[in-house]
């Protein structure tokens, strides 16, 4: 077993004493300290403090509940939380410079979680319920203890596909629960494809109307994206929505006539269509009211466009595109007519005061970025997304890191271990290169994916992926993981997370 207990992703800096208390839920209560600029008002932190109790206590029993706590012997009965900074952010949405950095005694006559912001004191709140333990007697436990931590990355992702499969809100909001117990900060919400358009949009309703898989029972309206984002934020995660264009289209085609090219077998149109068509104006007048309603309703600083895996033979095939590329003398490369249109297409969403992600592709191709764009990498083997990575930076860009952790692809084993060795910043390059790296996401693509198998695809093998974003760089040991990694999955299976096991073994309290 592991001097760490069970504590998932690692702390920086952890020291866990020998000397134990006594936790009882009629004694133990969670305050927030006088000093605290987070007081009772603070939703974020109401919200914790009761989650928190019942993951620690499990729904207070009632003969407990009635006892007048008195504590006894070596108890502890009360942990402090104070957010230091005069705003405490807790009326706010996190965002990629949120302080998520805190500190946490534990000790008599009371344990003390110190943090900057709210979103500290959530990580800490993990932390702290993660040290409490069950003894021989199955009474709750906790070790004197002294933590010091922060996130080695800021963005630290799941990516969860909503259009190959619709998945239920209940599965979204059961996902970013779980995020939480493993300090992920961000839910890329890559929200439609070429399947399906669930995204229920005010602007252009006929999307999902004809688009969605069925236009009541497979659609996110805005009071389901409204509550996706508040119960993220409650937890300390940001959402980014992904509009992947010009390519992954299809779906958006049966609600938006002549948005995307028709494609041509011979001279006549096929019946079929392509990517996006970039040579019509109203394509543009569409992106551009679609954009101003998405940078609206989702409140990041950033949204995903996309940019993927876009197939020319469509636009090759079209007569009308044909023309194009010789009237602004691209001559046969497609890859220049796709950074015409990504090209125009950053400049809408820049006006609407956002930043962007975008797929490789669109830096590989080549396309004129802006200074703050993210390139999210995600193609090739470890020595290839490497070179990427290398050369992403040496341009100056931020760069997250995704093609390692493409949880949608499963083995037989024990896959974690790859996911757990590899390392954002192990490519050739100087340090400034190296800070340019701002994090990962595991991706959980939908095509054999829905509610069903989610939770148990997707659990534990992202935690092996939050660790490696959140703990210092030498934390490698694959053993010690393996050890603190079991009780973390047993922990989320008592918590009612069904986290698939890693190895033979048992956990004290199996899912039922
Ligand atoms: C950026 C990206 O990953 N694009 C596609 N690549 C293959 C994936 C499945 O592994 C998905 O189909 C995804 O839509």
């Amino acid at each position: 077993t592991s001097k760490y207990g069970s504590l998932w992703p690692l702390p920086q800096e952890v020291n866990i004493a020998e000397t134990s208390f006594k936790l009882s839920s009629s004694t133990f209560r969670i305050v927030d300290s006088k000093q605290s600029s987070a007081g009772p008002s603070c939703n974020i932190l109401q919200n914790a403090y009761r989650k928190y109790f019942e993951y620690m206590f499990g729904v207070a029993r009632k003969q407990e509940f009635g006892k007048n706590g008195r504590p006894g012997l070596s108890e502890l009965t009360e942990l402090q939380v104070w957010v230091t900074s005069v705003d405490s952010e807790c009326d706010g949405y996190p965002s990629i410079t949120s302080d998520e950095s805190y500190e946490l005694a534990v000790d008599q006559p009371f344990a003390l979680l110190v943090a900057p912001k709210v979103w500290g004191a959530l990580r800490g709140l993990e932390t702290f319920s993660q040290l409490v333990y069950e003894d021989e007697f199955g009474a709750k436990n906790i070790n004197a203890t002294k933590i010091k931590d922060f996130p080695r990355f800021a963005h630290r992702g799941i990516l969860l596909d909503t259009s190959r499969h619709y998945l239920p809100v209940k599965a979204i909001l059961t996902t970013l629960e779980t995020m939480a117990m493993n300090k992920y900060n961000v839910f890329h919400w890559h929200i439609v494809d070429d399947p399906s358009f669930p995204y229920l949009s005010r602007t252009f309703p006929n999307l999902s109307q004809k688009g969605a898989y069925h236009p009541y029972t497979h659609v996110y309206t805005p009071a389901d994206v409204k509550m996706v984002i508040e119960f993220a934020r409650l937890r300390g995660i940001r959402v980014i929505p992904e509009f992947d264009t010009p390519g992954h289209t299809q779906s958006w085609g049966k609600g938006q006539a002549n948005l995307l090219t028709p494609c041509y077998s011979g001279s006549k149109p096929s019946g079929s269509f392509g990517p996006v068509n970039p040579i019509l104006n109203t394509t543009y007048d569409f992106m551009t009211q679609f954009f101003k309603e998405i940078s609206s309703v989702f409140p990041d600083a950033y949204v995903h466009l996309g940019g993927d895996e876009v197939d020319f033979t469509c636009w090759r095939s079209n007569p009308d595109i044909q023309k194009f590329m010789e009237d602004h003398g691209f001559g046969h490369d497609y890859s220049k007519l796709e950074s015409f249109y990504i090209q125009r297409l950053l400049d809408i969403v820049t006006s609407t005061k956002k930043g962007y992600m975008i797929w490789q592709e669109v830096f590989d191709n080549g396309v004129k970025l802006k200074a703050d764009t993210l390139i999210h990498i995600w193609k090739g083997n470890q020595q290839q997304y490497q070179h990427e990575m290398a050369r992403v930076t040496s341009s100056g860009y931020q760069t997250l890191l995704s093609t390692p952790w493409y949880l949608n692809h499963i083995s037989y084993g024990q896959d974690w271990h790859d996911a757990y060795k590899a390392d954002p910043r192990s490519f050739n390059g100087t340090e400034q290169q190296k800070k340019l790296v701002i994090g990962g996401e595991a991706c959980m693509w939908g095509e054999y994916v829905d509610a069903t198998n989610l939770t148990p695809r997707l659990w534990p093998r992202a935690s092996a992926v939050a660790e490696r974003l959140w703990s210092h760089q030498n934390v490698t040991d694959i053993n010690d993981a393996y050890s603190r990694l079991s009780a973390h999955r047993c922990r989320l299976v008592e918590r009612g997370i069904p986290a698939e096991p890693l190895f033979s073994s048992y956990c004290p309290r199996e899912y039922k």
